[in-house]
């Protein structure tokens, strides 16, 4: 009765019809809204080196599934917006990726695939769960439930990084860049700019525009591991900001060694053996420390360089060993020096027997298990077991006053 009482009074009845009209044209522009965010994004890969090309496809996988993550919380978030009668407003216009012009086409030195994701991301402080990328409703369960805020999507700026992981190479610092990015404070570079090395000259505009949007709280990251042995790195990175925080992923000088020299021969399979690189002279024994393979190593050396721009404070030594063995533990430690909540937990990895190393569970952006690539994890070749005693021998005492130097302990005398 009272229902047909209200449409048999005109008013009532153009307010529904206004209604109802009003409600197929949300329905219709969400419709279009969602193929333009999932279709118009595509990154664009960075001169990838030919290596590690399933990590491309992997990411792109991300970066769509970041689009419907965002795309998702946008619909989600419209009736809390409604309900804190707050006056938000969505930028659909996502940033295309980036491409970096001038880079390197070999890839010679890290070997690592090259590709931007710069997917707007929300910080912890949001409604967005880290581990699984999840929008969680107001009064939701989640690490971050209860802090009501909503960021504005694709909003954010380009910032230079504050934190940088410096090195070395081999040592683990795509696995720590891949982890740490999980993190929903972090916003991170995919491919390795080069900047303070190879591309200096470009200036800072070209490099902080390689860098991905941050809102208020995130921090900007990238790595590139050889500026851990570049010389002017320091003083260059100090020029930029005093306080940028530096990360150096170390391990065992000898299979870092190894690792390079595998990576170079995956290339090169005409290059001689690894045993008559090691040596200067075979007879004497005398270590060729002009292989860069080799020098790369003397991590004491290289360190004393970095001490004249940074303190010790400003710089984090991650084992590239226990990154390995237990990686949560090594995350905890990288996320308490960043300064960030501890939101990357054993939760986020599993062991995977098939690559022998540990993997996500969900990589940044997706619901899918991700394990680094093929050219992470080679087999190494076997190398005469009386080289590799006598670069024991020849590291020793770096590795010993490195050790005194960091204050850690890294095991790879014992
Ligand atoms: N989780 C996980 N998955 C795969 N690989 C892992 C992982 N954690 C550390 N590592 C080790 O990372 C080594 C490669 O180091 P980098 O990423 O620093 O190499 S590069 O300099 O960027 O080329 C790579 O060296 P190799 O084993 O010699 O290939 C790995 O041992």
């Amino acid at each position: 009765m009272a229902f047909s009482s209200v449409f048999s009074d005109p008013l009532s009845r153009s307010i529904f019809k206004k209604f109802v009209a009003m409600l197929c044209c949300l329905l219709i522009s969400l419709y279009f809204l969602y193929f333009l965010t999932d279709s118009s994004t595509m990154p664009i890969p960075v001169k990838a080196t030919g290596e590690d090309t399933g990590y491309l496809a992997s990411d792109f996988k991300q970066w769509q599934s970041v689009q419907r993550k965002i795309f998702l919380q946008k619909i989600m978030s419209q009736p809390e917006q409604r309900m804190a009668g707050r006056n938000y407003h969505f930028n659909s216009g996502f940033t295309r990726t980036n491409n970096i012009n001038g880079f390197p086409a070999d890839g010679k030195d890290e070997g690592d695939q090259h590709y931007f994701s710069s997917a707007p991301r929300m910080p912890s402080s949001t409604n967005f769960d880290g581990l699984a990328g999840r929008p969680i409703l107001p009064g939701g369960t989640g690490s971050n439930s209860g802090s009501g805020k909503i960021s504005l999507l694709g909003e954010g700026t380009k910032k230079l990084p504050q934190a940088l992981i410096i090195g070395v190479k081999k040592g683990g610092t795509r696995a720590l860049l891949e982890f740490i990015r999980v993190h929903p404070d972090i916003r991170a570079v995919g491919a390795e700019p080069h900047f303070f090395d190879r591309n200096y000259d470009n200036g800072l505009d070209w490099y902080r525009d390689l860098m991905p949007k941050t809102l208020e709280g995130q921090i900007t990251m990238e790595k590139t591991p050889s500026y851990f042995v570049t010389s002017e790195a320091p003083a260059r990175i100090s020029a930029m900001s005093r306080d940028t925080k530096l990360i150096v992923v170390v391990r065992d000088p000898v299979t870092r060694a190894i690792s390079d020299y595998t990576q170079t021969l995956s290339k090169k399979p005409d290059i001689p053996t690894f045993e008559s690189l090691t040596f200067k002279n075979r007879t004497t024994g005398l270590i060729d420390t002009s292989w860069s393979a080799i020098q790369i190593g003397i991590y004491a050396k290289h360190l004393e360089n970095w001490l004249q721009y940074f303190p010790m404070s400003q710089i984090l030594f991650v084992s590239g060993e226990r990154l390995i063995s237990d990686p949560a533990g090594e995350l905890g430690r990288v996320q308490d020096f960043l300064g960030l909540k501890r939101i990357i937990t054993d939760k986020h990895f599993y062991f995977n027997q098939t690559k022998g190393f540990p993997c996500l569970k969900k990589a940044e952006g997706s619901s899918k298990p991700h394990c680094l690539g093929k050219t992470k994890g080679r087999t190494h070749p076997n190398i005469n077991p009386e080289v590799v005693q006598r670069l024991r021998d020849f590291y020793r005492p770096f590795n010993m006053k490195f050790y005194q130097m960091t204050g850690h302990l890294f095991g790879w005398d014992d």
